[in-house]
């Protein structure tokens, strides 16, 4: 059973998320030495990254080392290294770069000028880079924490409802006519999303609450509502602000 957790409101849930995500990482390494987390895109995703650099900045807080977390992403948009839209960019200059996090423990996925022809090319070059760091020659290393936001209907990093992406068993994809722009890109699939230890889905703002209530539901398939389709090995965890709890039987009583 997923665990939900609300918060008021969006920065006290970007705050939540941020202390949280803190603990999770410092309890990590505390029992492997080092840490793994799989960052997501959009608003949530980065507003996160932002409170951690805060907590990052006050010493007497800090409990992570930074130098031994690796950071690999859910979900990168088909677009050149430079450009705005690119989910790792934002990563950098929210946490990654502020927080001392090195070059090498830092795996983004390519850029659409990074060399690759196709983004199926990139695809399988990130899948075969999470092989090659998984010890036990499983599919992906051992991810502490994958953060992942959720989309209005219900998509997760870049698998949106009714497409290929929901059904396809490999663990990176390239993903084409997304509805929401960027239209390509490459994203985690379910293979890899639901191999991470611990899964938390974030979403704040109303217009995230049907799609929370129907994943929280049981009654939809990650077809229709790939966040449904989300579990983690250990845990999975919804981090919501009150809005995007607005539909949950407990809020509408
Ligand atoms: O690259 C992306 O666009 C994200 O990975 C995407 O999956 C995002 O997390 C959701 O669309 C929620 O985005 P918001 O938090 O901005 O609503």
């Amino acid at each position: 059973m997923p665990d939900v957790v609300v918060e008021p409101d969006a920065d006290r849930l970007a705050r939540a998320v941020a202390a949280a995500l803190v603990a999770r990482l410092a309890a990590a390494q505390a029992v492997h030495g080092t840490a793994l987390v799989v960052l997501t895109g959009g608003g949530i995703g980065t507003a996160v990254l932002e409170r951690v650099a805060d907590l990052v900045r006050e010493p007497a807080r800090e409990r992570v080392d930074w130098t031994a977390v690796d950071v690999w992403w859910g979900d990168e948009r088909w677009v050149p290294a430079d450009d705005a839209d690119r989910n790792e960019l934002g990563a950098r200059r929210a946490l990654l770069d502020p927080a001392g996090v090195p070059a090498e423990r830092v795996h983004a996925m390519p850029a659409s000028d990074a060399g690759f022809a196709e983004p199926e090319d990139a695809a399988a070059w990130y899948a075969d880079r999470l092989a090659a760091a998984a010890p036990e020659g499983g599919p992906v290393p051992r991810i502490d924490v994958l953060l992942l936001g959720v989309g209005p209907e219900g998509h997760v990093a870049s698998v949106f409802p009714g497409t290929p992406a929901v059904s396809d068993r490999r663990t990176v994809l390239a993903v084409h006519d997304c509805p929401k722009p960027p239209p390509t890109r490459v994203s985690l699939g379910f293979a890899a999303i639901n191999a991470a230890e611990e899964v938390w889905l974030l979403a704040g703002g109303a217009a995230k609450a049907p799609a929370v209530a129907r994943a929280l539901g049981g009654e939809v398939t990650p077809e229709e509502l790939p966040a449904a389709g989300v579990h983690g090995r250990r845990a999975t965890r919804w981090l919501l602000d009150a809005d995007a709890a607005g539909e949950l039987p407990s809020a509408t009583g």
